[in-house]
């Protein structure tokens, strides 16, 4: 029996950001394999038009949710979703749920957060470090509390390249920052963004530090844990591998590929692609939960939740893999073959965005004029670019993470928890891991058919058709101008000509002479 699941058998869970990439993974996780436990309150914003109730009947009707129906047929019953903004005061929890909250939570998973990069410093403030605020002082009024959990990101210190399971110090104290917040306007807080975020890249991992040191400091008496990962991907193996659902990290970069938007990219082919499975991060989590709750360190413990210390692939093998499940698995309906090019200066990148996305999109949108409909595929490509840039940093820079309170923990669990809540990412495969990726991609995001990819095929290979035609014709349109222009291009017309003439006259005469 694994004692993981056990000790959350009959406890009351509250998980923020519970409708979000890795919060839904958590739910299900902690249902199919601790059916016993109480309940798991969940903070969720009416959104889109759907109601609270809408958005879980949504998520409980879902394929990821297939599985734990099987195992835990009440789970409606044990899902209670709270309606709540984390942008608000006190979250705009109602007085009753509030009570409740305050005199039942046992565990909290603290994973809601802005993770856009472009936030405006001000909302990112608000939900990653202001929230977490908050959210440590309702549950320092939690008789009952256990462990509180804050998920972080392996990146919040991206601007060392080597980094421990520590928290570091930023120069301006997150109270200042919070407090400035309140006071200053927009066209201030523009101004000074860069200054504060200084060498880290945005807005996102700037406040996702200043979110753990708040955690450290705001504590108090309670069991507090952080959980860095890196960039989580689709599920590796539970409840199904490749299961995803949102464009963000590498899924988005999978369809501008696979769709033959995006062919080339500024990368560092040997930089390590620090991807992690989302399964695997969630594994980690409900054991740190564990953890936490029963062995209560005497300090903070961080956790990276990281592949590329201990089982690295670098993009160069990513982008190999990726193509070449392409090749057995294509996308439907692409604009151009896959492919994969990893440009290394700032020259060649701009040479190719011209040359390899916005030409064929110019060419693109010329088509659809001609035939009559609205043209829109620069547009498209521009925010490609745009998005793409901002991903940019992460896969042209390296980092190594310690990963020792990770080891440590996996060292503690019993062999029956290190099988049910594996999150030992040396037993990963990349290449099979990718492929399945891919074919999550195709099916989970882009709802594709499996039964459609003979005619996928096809398409490339209309594609690739296509593809030479158009450089054939332009190679023998530049070479007519040329010729038409310039005399050293007429001699070398003239002696290809002649040799060519010349070599299959010998040809001729020499098999005249053996018959
Ligand atoms: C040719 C070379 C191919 C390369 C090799 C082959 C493929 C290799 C596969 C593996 C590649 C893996 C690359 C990984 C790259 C690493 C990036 C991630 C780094 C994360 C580090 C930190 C991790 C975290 O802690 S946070 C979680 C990650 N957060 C995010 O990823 C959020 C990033 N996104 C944003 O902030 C916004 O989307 C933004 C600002 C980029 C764009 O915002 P905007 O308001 O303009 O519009 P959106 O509506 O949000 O999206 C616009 C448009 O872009 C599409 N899109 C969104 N995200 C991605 C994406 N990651 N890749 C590609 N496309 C993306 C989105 O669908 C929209 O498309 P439309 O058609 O315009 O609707
Ligand atoms: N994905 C990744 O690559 C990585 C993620 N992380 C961390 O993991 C955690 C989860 O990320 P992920 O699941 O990918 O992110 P998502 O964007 O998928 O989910 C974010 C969640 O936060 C909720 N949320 C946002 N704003 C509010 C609000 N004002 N009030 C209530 N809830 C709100 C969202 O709710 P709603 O559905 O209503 O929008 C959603 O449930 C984050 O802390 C992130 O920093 C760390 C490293 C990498």
């Amino acid at each position: 029996m694994s004692m993981i699941a056990a000790f959350y058998s009959n406890k009351s869970l509250l998980i923020t950001g519970a409708t979000g990439f890795l919060g839904k993974v958590l739910m299900e996780k902690l249902f199919r394999t601790s059916p016993h436990l109480k309940v798991i309150y969940i903070l969720v914003r009416p959104k889109s038009g759907q109601t609270l109730q809408e958005r879980v009947f949504q998520i409980l009707n879902s394929k990821l949710f297939e599985k734990v129906k099987e195992v835990c047929p009440n789970v409606h019953e044990k899902i209670r979703p709270i309606s709540a903004d984390l942008n608000q005061r006190d979250f705009a929890i109602s007085k009753e749920d509030m009570q409740e909250l305050l005199s039942c939570t046992n565990i909290i998973f603290h994973c809601a957060a802005t993770v856009r990069f472009d936030a405006h410093l001000r909302e990112a403030v608000q939900l990653n470090v202001t929230a977490t605020q908050q959210l440590l002082l309702m549950a320092s009024q939690m008789p009952k509390l256990e462990a509180f959990i804050h998920i972080s990101t392996a990146f919040s210190n991206c601007n060392l390249s080597r980094i421990d399971e520590v928290i570091y110090p930023c120069p301006v104290e997150p109270r200042k920052i919070i407090d400035s917040m309140e006071w200053l306007d927009d066209s201030i807080i523009d101004e000074i963004t860069p200054k504060l975020i200084g060498d880290r890249p945005n807005t996102y991992t700037y406040t996702k530090a200043l979110g753990e040191i708040v955690v450290q400091q705001e504590s108090g008496n309670l069991n507090v844990a952080i959980v860095r990962p890196s960039i989580v991907g689709a599920t590796w193996q539970e409840p199904f591998p490749g299961w995803v659902d949102n464009v963000n990290g590498p899924s988005g970069l999978i369809i501008a590929t696979g769709k033959g938007f995006l062919r080339s990219i500024k990368a560092t082919p040997m930089a390590v692609a620090d991807v992690i499975p989302v399964d695997t991060v969630v594994n980690l989590t409900i054991a740190v939960g564990w953890y936490t709750a029963v062995h209560r360190p005497k300090s903070t413990l961080i956790y990276h939740s990281t592949s590329g210390n201990l089982n690295p692939c670098n993009w160069h093998k990513m982008g190999l893999h990726v193509l070449a499940t392409m090749e057995k698995i294509p996308f439907e309906s692409a604009f151009r073959r896959p492919n994969a090019d990893f440009t290394t200066n700032n020259f060649t990148t701009q040479y190719w965005n011209a040359v390899s996305h916005r030409a064929p999109a110019i060419i693109y949108d010329f088509y659809l004029r001609l035939t009559g409909r609205k043209p829109r595929m620069l547009k498209l490509m521009n925010r490609l670019l745009r998005t793409i840039s901002m991903l940019e940093y992460f896969i042209n820079h390296s980092w190594e993470w310690s990963t020792n309170n990770t080891e440590m923990l996996l060292s503690e669990l019993s062999p029956e928890d290190q099988r049910v809540f594996n999150f030992d990412v040396r037993q990963l495969n990349w290449l099979e891991y990718i492929e399945n990726y891919v074919l999550g991609v195709k099916k989970y995001l882009l709802k594709e058919d499996l039964a459609g990819i003979p005619k996928a095929k096809q398409h490339l290979k209309r594609l690739r058709n296509i593809h030479y035609l158009f450089n054939t014709a332009l190679f023998l349109i530049i070479w007519r101008l040329l010729i038409a222009r310039s005399q050293i291009a007429r001699n070398i017309w003239f002696f290809i000509v002649s040799f060519c003439y010349k070599f299959i006259s010998y040809f001729r005469a020499s098999s005249t002479l053996k018959i």
